[in-house]
């Protein structure tokens, strides 16, 4: 699984063949420029979710739910769910924390397929921080607790960011759901990044649990040649100019 956002950037991902697509809350930091996922709307999600759609018609697509759209009031959630699912014909949603059990079983219950998303979910950093979950005992039998809970309430995969591999691989073993890894080792089904980590484009944290595949930063240089080309009247030479017709017979 990679995150895309847009139509190039999943229609890459669609030729690439990976499996699935997630229109993650991400896309508020890696292109639109927010400081944390807490910024993203609902309207945000439709948008690019829409536009990531339409660059890859038959790859499975996931979007999530944003901050404060889900696991706040069931009737108002399930508007959002709605409405999020149908215009962005995403072939399920993603929502984040264990508290949203009710509305996962309610979606599940309407035809609406949901990921559910535990461990560090970063619409909570303002409670969490953003670091490694489950680090105790205590908290690992709780997650464990919360896996199960969220199977049951009907979740079809299930997404864990940040916590101890081997605890991944327990949680992994024990449900039948998918589960997919970000930051949680190699033991779990399957594995989430996000493009712009993977690409290194405009990305300038590095979390321990990305590596990168490309690097999107010779982005810059082309621009540069591109800017320092025009200012030197290299281009556009005449292989990139219409050839000229008119002005011969024009009096001026
Ligand atoms: N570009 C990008 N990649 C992501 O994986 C990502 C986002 N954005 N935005 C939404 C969330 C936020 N995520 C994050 C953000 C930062 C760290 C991070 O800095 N982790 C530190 C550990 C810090 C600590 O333990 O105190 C690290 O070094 O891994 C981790 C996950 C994951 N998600
Ligand atoms: C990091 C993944 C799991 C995510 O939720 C996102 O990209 O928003
Ligand atoms: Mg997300």
């Amino acid at each position: 699984m990679l995150t895309a956002y847009d139509f190039p950037s999943s229609k890459q991902a669609e030729q690439a063949g990976l499996d699935i697509i997630l229109v993650g809350d991400s896309l508020g930091m890696t292109v639109l420029g927010y400081e944390s996922t807490v910024q993203v709307t609902l309207d945000d999600m439709k948008h690019h979710g829409k536009a990531a759609r339409r660059g890859a018609n038959d790859t499975f697509m996931v979007v999530d739910m944003p901050f404060g759209a889900a696991g706040v009031d069931e009737k108002i959630d399930m508007q959002h769910a709605i409405e999020l699912y149908r215009e962005t014909k995403a072939n399920a949603l993603k929502i984040e924390g264990a508290h949203t059990a009710p509305l996962i079983k309610k979606c599940t219950q309407n035809g609406i397929p949901v990921v559910a998303h535990l461990g560090l979910t970063p619409q909570s950093f303002g409670i969490t921080g953003y670091k490694l979950q489950a680090a105790s005992k205590e908290e690992a039998e709780t997650l464990i607790e919360e896996a199960k809970l969220v199977q049951q309430s009907g979740a079809v995969m299930l997404v864990l960011e940040a916590i101890p591999s081997d605890l991944a691989a327990t949680i992994s073993r024990n449900l039948s759901i998918p589960v997919i890894g970000i930051g949680a080792g190699a033991d779990t089904d399957g594995q989430v990044l996000v493009y712009h980590d993977v690409l290194n484009y405009g990305v300038d944290r590095k979390p321990k649990f990305v590596k990168r595949y490309g690097d999107f930063t010779t982005g810059v240089d082309a621009l540069k040649a591109y800017h320092e080309e025009v200012k030197a009247g290299i281009f556009p030479s005449p292989e990139f100019t219409y050839k000229k017709q008119i002005m011969d017979e024009v009096d001026a």
